[in-house]
């Protein structure tokens, strides 16, 4: 029961932007975080999963090929959440979220009502429930958008760095809520993000990505994020640290070259 992914590769043109990406797995209940520096193709990797790119390879979702099912099943069973969020309709904080929730549940409109109620407390978004969307701060719409995403109920629910724009204890707050999501409901969680030491401390399942669309390194956090492969990856020297007790820290010491992605290839 998990997201799998062999030999995806994705084309702009003649340029390669996945190269074969294989051996990628997210299991249900579990945070998996997906690293790696600009450029490298995470957001691309997340748009083909949820099928909104095309690319080859094969993709299945508890045994079933995620081609074989057609684009409304799909988009019931996975939803990404796009990095740039450029929602301005003209609707209530409350009415989005509860939009976003009855594009994919047609039942009870009480319980959609408190479902709605419930997410947006836990956000810590109630005081603007009757705010329009254009009326809110950059982190204000970010955590909005988190709601929507979250309020569909997807098995596979994949967040393009959705934290960018949070103050710190927003921050936290979400990447808490998420992995006690992921547990309790039993769902696929996957986020680009790129604070190494908060990928670290919440995810339990790591996807690095790195030049020419290629992954360098899936596994645990700990076996993933080592100073050696930063400074391959990242160009970057790093202290990496695990103290008993203590969130992990990747502190960031120089930037030791030029971080170029020379790796992409044209195939024609
Ligand atoms: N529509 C497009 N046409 C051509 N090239 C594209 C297109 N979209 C993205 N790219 C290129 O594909 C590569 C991967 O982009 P992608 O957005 O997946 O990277 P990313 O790892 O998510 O980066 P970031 O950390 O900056 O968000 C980049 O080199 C980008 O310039």
């Amino acid at each position: 029961m998990s997201l799998k992914i062999e030999s995806l590769s994705v084309h702009f043109g003649r340029t390669r932007i996945l190269n074969d990406v294989s051996g990628l797995e997210a299991r249900p209940g579990e945070l998996t975080a997906l690293i790696g520096p600009n450029g490298a193709g995470k957001s691309t990797l997340l748009k083909s999963i949820a099928g909104i790119e095309r690319s080859t390879g094969h993709i299945s979702l508890d045994d079933t090929a995620l081609d074989t099912l057609d684009i409304a099943q799909r988009a019931g069973q996975i939803y990404y959440l796009p990095q740039d969020i450029t929602s301005r309709a003209a609707l209530s904080v409350f009415e989005a979220v509860l939009l976003a929730r009855r594009t994919t549940h047609k039942t009870d409109r009480r319980q959609d009502l408190k479902r709605v109620q419930h997410t947006l407390q836990t956000l810590e978004l109630e005081q603007y429930a009757e705010r329009d969307l254009g009326q809110l701060s950059g982190g204000q719409r970010q955590r909005v958008a988190i709601a929507q995403a979250v309020v569909r109920e997807p098995r596979v629910l994949m967040l393009d760095e959705p934290t960018s724009a949070l103050d710190l204890h927003h921050q936290l707050q979400v990447l808490e809520w998420l992995v006690a999501l992921a547990r309790e409901q039993q769902m696929i969680i996957v986020i680009a993000i790129h604070d190494l030491s908060l990928a670290a401390r919440f995810s339990r399942h790591m996807w690095l990505m790195g030049a020419g669309g290629k992954v360098c390194a899936v596994g645990a956090p700990e076996q993933v994020l080592t100073e050696e492969r930063l400074r391959e990856v990242y160009a970057i020297r790093a202290h990496v640290e695990w103290p008993e007790g203590e969130p992990p820290r990747v502190t960031p010491l120089a930037a030791t070259r030029q971080l170029g992605m020379q790796g992409r290839e044209q195939d024609f």
